[in-house]
């Protein structure tokens, strides 16, 4: 038999203004996108209530980064004032956001193990570390 890997996913929306600085198109102009960010966390044990980790606490996590960009310019938000905001940046961002404060509430059991981030319907960007 394998070895065990449970994962579980939540999503997260947050609407807000931003361009690409650069690009060639009518992306570099400022407009507006309803974001949803999927966060896929993974653990090969599961804790006392036979979780990953709690949706609730997940969420709590994931919630106040969204905030921090919700109805805002996301080109004025750290560090987004000085990175492009691509789905693939903000993909990287909540990976590595979300997966520092896991490691810290959970005390390394539960990791990130990847980042999806729709800027609309079709367009998906996917950050993962192997
Ligand atoms: N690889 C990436 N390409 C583009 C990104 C990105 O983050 N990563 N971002 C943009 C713009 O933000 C643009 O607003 C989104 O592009 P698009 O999916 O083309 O959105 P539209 O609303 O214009 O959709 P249509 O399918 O063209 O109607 C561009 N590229
Ligand atoms: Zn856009």
């Amino acid at each position: 038999m394998g070895s065990p890997v449970y994962e579980i996913s939540k999503d997260f929306f947050f609407s807000a203004a931003h361009c690409i600085r650069f690009h060639p198109g009518k992306c570099e102009r400022l407009h507006g996108h309803n974001w949803r960010i999927r966060v896929h966390a993974r653990a090969s044990e599961l804790n006392h209530l036979s979780m990953v980790v709690d949706f609730a606490d997940l969420q709590k996590i994931v919630a106040e980064l969204c905030a921090r960009f919700d109805h805002r310019n996301v080109n004025e938000v750290p560090p987004f004032d000085e990175l492009n905001t691509t789905a693939e940046n903000l993909a990287r961002f909540f990976y590595q956001e979300a997966d520092r404060a896991l490691l810290e509430t959970e005390k390394g059991r539960v990791r990130v193990s990847k980042v999806e981030v729709w800027e609309n319907e079709g367009s998906l960007a996917v950050y993962r570390e192997e």
